[in-house]
């Protein structure tokens, strides 16, 4: 199956575009033991049995590798972190079989080493997708977007959600003798790839919905999946998105909006509430709602 068939079959299935983020906090976990491992495989077990229990259920997941990565000690041969990993994606196969997910690592580089990056996102983590940067240009990408063709999702970086992200997406370069913003120009890169290669999409914030409008409707024709994330703790809005890809004609089920902290630990700080599973649970139930297709 491809990269697009899954994302209109996971939509179709679930019916809604929601991406959940799956971004733990050791910090912000209701149970602390001392093993890592066990803490966030018991927090996840319990958050997506829930889920599964209740019919709330995302059509993709996203777990940003940092996360892990960063508990692990591979010097001290503890690997707690990836194999926490290892156990979340376990549980997302057996718990929501045809849900895509989408490995939010951000890599991009000379083409041998992106081969390498390639094959940690789909050899190594078994991911459906991946999240490319665009910044060392086309021969960057493509080893993702040629690893497994058009099997793979490739999402590359065309405007984050982040404050920053003007600082240089924004800036005005000469195409074609007329001035237009950097990500435009990233988008038609993006585009002319799609010619090549039916798994390139690109990843457009929330947080910014001119510059969303603009993108999408240069998308609407093309097919080309967009990863939505600033949903929720960076205070974008679904309804307003869904409003306007579907204003601009954008076709809905390639699109995936993401919400990460705002899904899982809403509490941002300290020990979890109580409550916790209700919370995250409402949560997720508005977005979802939000995102219906
Ligand atoms: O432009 C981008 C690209 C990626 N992200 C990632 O999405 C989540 C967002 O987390 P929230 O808790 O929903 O804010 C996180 O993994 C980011 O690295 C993004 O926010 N913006």
């Amino acid at each position: 199956m491809t990269f697009i068939e899954k994302l209109e079959e996971s939509s179709r299935l679930v019916g809604n575009t929601t991406c959940m983020g799956l971004d733990p906090q050791l910090a912000l976990l209701p149970e602390k033991s001392d093993d890592i491992r066990t803490d966030l495989n018991g927090f996840f077990q319990i958050l997506f049995r829930r889920m599964s229990l209740s019919g709330l259920i995302p059509s993709a997941f996203k777990p940003n590798i940092g996360y892990y990565q960063s508990l692990d000690r591979p010097r001290d041969e503890d690997f707690s972190g990836s194999l926490a990993l290892t156990d979340i994606l376990d549980m997302v196969e057996n718990f929501f079989p045809g849900i895509p997910v989408i490995l939010d690592s951000k890599r991009g580089d000379i083409a041998r080493s992106s081969l390498n990056y390639a094959m940690e996102a789909f050899d190594c983590w078994q991911s459906d997708a991946v999240t490319v940067a665009p910044y060392m240009g086309s021969d960057s990408i493509t080893p993702f977007a040629n690893h497994v063709p058009g099997e793979k999702g490739v999402y590359v970086l065309n405007r984050t959600s982040n404050p920053g992200g003007k600082d240089f997406q924004n800036l005005l370069v000469s195409s074609n003798g007329s001035s237009v913003p950097l990500y435009m120009e990233v988008a038609k890169k993006i585009a002319s790839l799609k010619t090549e290669f039916e798994g390139i999409g690109a990843v457009v914030g929330a947080t910014n919905m001119a510059e969303l409008t603009k993108i999408a409707t240069y998308y609407a024709d093309k097919q080309i999946p967009l990863l939505i994330p600033g949903v929720g703790s960076q205070g974008g809005s679904a309804i307003e998105v869904m409003t306007t890809l579907r204003e601009v004609g954008y076709p809905i089920s390639l699109a995936r909006i993401n919400s990460s902290s705002a899904l899982t630990h809403p509490w941002k700080k300290g020990a979890a509430p109580e409550d916790w599973l209700e919370l995250c649970e409402a949560n997720l139930r508005t977005m979802i709602e939000e995102t219906a297709l």
